[in-house]
């Protein structure tokens, strides 16, 4: 029972004594613990300097994992209502990691005019383990209903440019078109949150330095980074830097809460270094992609798909469109370009417990895909730790798809959202012994563009 909250930097103490569950008293060490007092622009302090690092050719990826309801969506994307998924573009005390990534991205573009940085963006919802192209659907495009599939290739770093991008040219840009396509995700109203995500949401930006030679805009495919910052002793240094996550406790402003409730959390600092670089675990994936799947979804699939306000017609064509749509096969020659390193926001579906969260049929059935696919991701996590010879990426599509930064060569920041509500202790605990899973996984040297690769701050 709590009898107190406060916080230090760095560590969670889970003291909880409840009837139904033996006294709990656990203690998590986290790069960083933010209270539920700390501002958005506090958490995107920490995140920051991670855009530098895309700037100077790494790949990043920024993740946030937690119960429904317990601001994953606030964290990465800020306050949103069912008009307007993102608020407007400005200085906005309140906006969340992605939309102040986007502004910091540009303005480090900004100064330095000399890469000749482009940005292009593409936007996927994995839904009931399909992932399905939200630019697509935005645009209306032909192929929004079609499923995509994650794609792995052992001897190539290749991605096959079937999914939808699009350029932006400023932080404005990059906010609307996400927030138009995030008007399409999936979501329901539960017992637990009344806009609760059932789709795990990916916005990548891909940063090229310009077309190569009679590669058009709307045909573009893969290359490997620099080669020579990418190569080492002959071969490719395939590295990870996990920062380890920092967690965010939130009151759940949106739950019966009442403050005899709260599980106790409190929080010691306790120093934690980061782990030293190692090399890959054997096994490591060579590197993903996306491609699309010649299949149209079926009927079944298409009804599965809840119906949305503003949801285009699969099949339907619209707008204006030059979206970096499916060029061809595979196979075909397309002229490439020189990707110089991506970034990737996540925003997961929340983990939910069904009882608490009341869902029957097809609800029921997201929130079974979802608990599967999250259980996937933390089995990766747990192989990837433990060194094993085989990593279960194609468990699932989310951890298919996010293979190459999952146990790939991206800077990983994982965000923890937990309640601190006595009624979801199990959740909590669930979610802080998944952070404590990822903080294991070894970290190398990342192939960045940069010679020397660095640490994140
Ligand atoms: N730190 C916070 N300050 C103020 N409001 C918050 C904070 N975190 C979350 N909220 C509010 O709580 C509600 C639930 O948050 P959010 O939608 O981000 O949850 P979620 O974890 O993404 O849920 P789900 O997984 O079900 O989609 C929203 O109304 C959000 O605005």
């Amino acid at each position: 029972m709590l009898k107190e909250y406060h916080h230090h930097q760095e560590t969670v103490l889970v003291k909880c004594a409840q009837p139904a569950h033996p006294l709990i008293n656990k203690t998590y060490n986290f790069e960083r613990v933010y209270g539920p007092e700390e501002s958005q622009q506090v958490v995107f302090g920490d995140v920051c300097p991670l855009l530098t690092s895309l700037i100077d050719g790494y790949n990043v990826c920024i993740m946030a994992y937690g119960q429904t309801g317990c601001g994953k969506s606030y964290t990465m994307l800020g306050p949103h209502s069912k008009e307007e998924r993102i608020p407007p573009w400005g200085p906005h005390s309140e906006l969340g990691i992605m939309p102040r990534a986007a502004g910091e991205l540009f303005r480090l573009i900004a100064e330095n005019p000399s890469r000749h940085l482009q940005v292009d963006l593409s936007i996927v919802e994995v839904y009931n383990n399909n992932i399905f192209d939200l630019l697509a659907k935005a645009r209306g495009m032909e192929t929004s209903g079609r499923r995509r599939e994650a794609l792995t290739t052992k001897d190539v770093r290749r991605e096959v440019p079937l999914l939808t991008r699009e350029p932006v040219h400023s932080a404005e840009d990059f906010v609307a078109l996400a927030a138009g396509s995030l008007q399409l995700r999936a979501e329901l109203a539960t017992l637990v949150h009344a806009r609760s995500s059932r789709s795990h949401l990916i916005i990548t930006a891909t940063l090229t330095t310009g077309p190569a030679a009679g590669g058009s805009p709307c045909q573009r495919g893969w290359r490997p980074p620099n080669p020579v910052a990418t190569k080492e002793g002959g071969g490719t240094t395939i590295q990870r830097l996990l920062t380890a996550p920092p967690l965010r406790p939130r009151t759940q402003p949106n739950s019966s809460q009442r403050p005899g409730d709260q599980v106790g959390i409190s929080f010691t600092f306790e120093g934690s270094a980061l782990p030293s670089a190692r090399p890959p675990p054997a096994g490591s994936p060579a590197l993903s992609g996306v491609c699309g799947s010649e299949e149209a979804p079926s009927a079944d699939q298409q009804a599965e798909r809840p119906p949305l306000e503003g949801r285009p017609a699969s099949g339907s064509r619209g707008g204006a469109s030059c979206g970096r749509a499916p060029a061809g096969s595979p196979g075909a020659q397309q002229p490439v370009e020189q990707v110089h390193a991506k970034l990737q926001l996540v925003d997961l579906a929340g983990s939910e417990c069904a009882g608490v969260s009341g869902v029957t049929g097809s609800a029921l059935r997201e929130t079974s895909f979802i608990n599967r696919s999250l259980a996937a991701l933390a089995d990766v996590l747990g192989a990837l730790s433990e060194h094993r010879g085989h990593i279960p990426y194609r468990n699932s599509q989310l951890t298919h798809f996010l293979q190459d930064v999952l146990g790939g060569d991206a800077k990983l920041l994982v965000m923890l959202c937990v309640s601190p509500c006595r009624k979801h202790v199990a959740e909590t605990l669930r979610c802080l012994g998944f952070g404590a899973r990822a903080r294991q996984v070894p970290r190398g040297q990342a192939s960045g563009g940069s010679p020397a690769p660095q640490k994140p701050r």
